[in-house]
């Protein structure tokens, strides 16, 4: 019950607008009650009149009847209005909480996630906690004092006509909806689970299609998406079930009430104590009373699916993030100077580290490249550069102020980026370009294409800059949304360039002349850059070679190579490897053999 109390804390702010949709509701309740039973009364009271022939006053209860209905109709209206008003900007506001809890953990806490999980938190779990106002606040805020009002009516008759109707409103309000909440629990958090599995899951799967067809799996996945579609419908199934059984339970409740009540009544209308036009009119509200509660129900039962749905947001927002941003917004460097001092880094406590003992000193201005193995520990040098993980030893400082000193949007608004797996959006290329600079201009953007040798590629589109880039860049090659990356970050124009693996998917010619041209064009910003491959490192200041998350060796490409160390061999073997893709791709030697060659 605690996530309860703490989404009521979150609904404060729209505490006008619920109780405002509240009053509205039961007043279009009462009225509704009102005039069901004014009008059993009035027809049987003429009726009667009719066949005594006397006359009697009609104008009064028909007046009372009419407003009765003008109200209930404007009150539907009205209730509809403001509890849907009061529920968007509840979601509105929801989606906004839940989104600013959600930015602080990416990327450390986040990868454990998956996309459509996340997704349907964000979408699907925030929708759900709208059903607490909707199908469970409201419903049982409006049925208590229609309650106690229907108890007062009744009591002027008689104590026992007020128990009956009493003991079944009682079943109806709070017995069946407990015994459905207690039934409904269950497949209510499975149902809450099972989507955001089956989300998850689809997404994955449409993501992951070309893989999936390649390797024959599509049909596994195919049978894994229904075995998760057939457990959702099962748990659907057995909470239509339920509302099914309270539906008719409390149909039952109102016609046991309303039978009894006519026994009761009959004998007093023979004796006189009752007047014959109240029976029917007594009927009537009983029958009309069991609208405040008949949404008890379902509102019992959707209490496991909103509590599971709230479980799972707050389980994100009470996540603490990996790395506090309480540095001083204010703190901006003067200076570009980069330097880690003993640092050291393990992804998880229970993990070894993955950065051990590293002293690194870039000096502003320099070009600097950091080579090494798969797995060396290049990438993470970056996360640490940009406090997307903490560092676990030692200190890193930018212009002589530690990191944590500064705010993080202050720390990386320092950096333009290229990583190593660029995320273009599903937007034009200009769009994704404007990404780093909204207000950059026309030319400015021609520029950074040139800069990123992507102008001949855009001139051939038809539309230009103004081509879509496809979901994550698809419909681009690779080397194509890589260079859109690079123009993206040049655009940027921060002090600090890092580009992870920047020629990926480019050749070797074509990256070669990249890398020149982005070198006559750098000026004073300073370059780190990772690399797997050896293009461009004639071009850096200085190179930093990486083994099991150490430096093992560091200098200028001919000191290196001098040397006859780990980078010399490396170096040896690559332009090897280079020669041969170049020769494969001048059709000069079959693939196979110009790798045959190599190895
Ligand atoms: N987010 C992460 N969570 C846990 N472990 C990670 C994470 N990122 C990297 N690692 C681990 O840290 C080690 C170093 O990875 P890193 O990506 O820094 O290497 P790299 O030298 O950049 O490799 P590559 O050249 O293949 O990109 C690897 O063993 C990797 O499995």
């Amino acid at each position: 019950m605690k996530p309860l109390w703490r989404l009521l804390g979150l609904f404060r702010p729209y505490a006008g607008w619920m109780l405002l949709g509240i009053l509205v509701s039961l007043v279009t309740l009462l009225a509704n009650v009102a005039l069901m039973a004014m009008s059993g009364w009035f027809i049987s009271a003429m009726a009667l009149a009719g066949v005594a022939g006397v006359s009697m006053n009609y104008f009064t209860p028909a007046a009372v009847i009419r407003a009765c209905a003008i109200l209930r109709t404007g009150g539907r209206y009205g209730e509809r209005l403001l509890t849907h008003e009061a529920t968007f900007r509840l979601l509105a506001q929801l989606r906004g909480w839940f989104y600013t809890h959600l930015e602080p953990l990416a990327p450390a806490r986040l990868q454990h996630y998956r996309g459509g999980d996340l997704l349907s938190r964000i979408r699907a779990d925030i929708d759900t906690l709208d059903h607490l106002y909707l199908r469970i606040l409201l419903p049982v805020a409006v049925a208590i004092p229609a309650l106690l009002v229907f108890m007062l009516f009744l009591y002027q008759y008689s104590p026992r006509l007020l128990l009956v109707e009493l003991l079944f409103l009682l079943l109806a309000g709070f017995v069946v909806p407990w015994l459905v909440m207690v039934a409904g629990r269950q497949p209510g958090q499975e149902k809450v689970q099972l989507s955001a599995e089956m989300r998850a899951t689809a997404v994955d799967t449409v993501q992951g299609l070309g893989e999936l067809l390649v390797y024959g799996a599509a049909e596994r996945q195919a049978r894994e998406l229904n075995r998760l579609s057939e457990s959702l419908v099962a748990s659907q199934q057995r909470l239509s079930h339920l509302s099914g059984f309270s539906q008719g339970a409390v149909g039952l409740c109102a016609n046991l009430a309303l039978w009894l009540m006519v026994v009761i009544l009959i004998p007093w209308v023979n004796a006189g104590t009752v007047p014959p036009a109240d029976l029917a009119m007594l009927a009537l509200f009983t029958l009309a009373s069991f609208e405040a509660v008949a949404p008890l129900p379902l509102a019992f039962q959707s209490l496991g699916e909103t509590l599971a749905a709230a479980g799972r947001i707050f389980a994100i927002v009470d996540t603490e993030p990996a790395v506090s941003d309480s540095g001083d917004p204010d703190l901006t460097p003067d200076r570009f100077d980069i330097d880690f001092q003993g640092v050291a880094l393990r992804y998880s406590s229970d993990a070894a580290p993955v950065l051990r003992d590293i002293d690194l000193r870039i000096a502003a201005g320099s070009k600097v490249a950091v080579v090494g193995a798969t797995g060396s520990g290049k990438s993470s040098l970056i996360n640490l550069l940009l406090r997307f993980w903490p560092v676990s030893a030692g200190t890193i400082t930018l212009g002589g102020h530690a990191l944590e000193h500064y705010s993080l949007e202050g720390l990386r608004s320092q950096f333009a980026v290229v990583p190593q797996q660029p995320h273009l959006f599903h937007t034009t290329i200009r769009q994704n370009l404007l990404l780093a600079r909204p207000e950059a201009t026309e030319d400015e953007l021609v520029a950074a294409c040139r800069r990123a040798q992507l102008d001949d590629f855009i001139q051939q589109l038809p539309e230009g800059l103004d081509t879509i880039a496809g979901e994550t860049g698809l419909k681009l090659s690779g080397g194509q949304a890589r260079r859109i990356a690079i123009a993206r970050a040049l655009l940027k124009d921060a002090p600090v360039l890092i580009m992870d693996e920047p020629t990926e998917g480019i050749d070797v010619a074509a990256g070669a002349r990249l890398m020149q041209t982005l070198f006559d064009t750098l000026g004073q910003r300073t370059l780190l850059m990772i690399s797997h491959s050896m293009t461009g490192l004639e071009l850096m200041d200085r190179i930093i070679v990486m083994e099991e998350g150490r430096i093992i060796e560091q200098g200028t490409l001919s000191e290196l190579r001098a040397r006859g160390g780990r980078f010399a061999r490396l170096y040896a073997s690559s332009r090897t490897m280079d020669a041969a893709l170049d020769r494969e791709r001048a059709g000069q030697v079959p693939a196979e053999t110009a790798r045959a060659d190599h190895s």
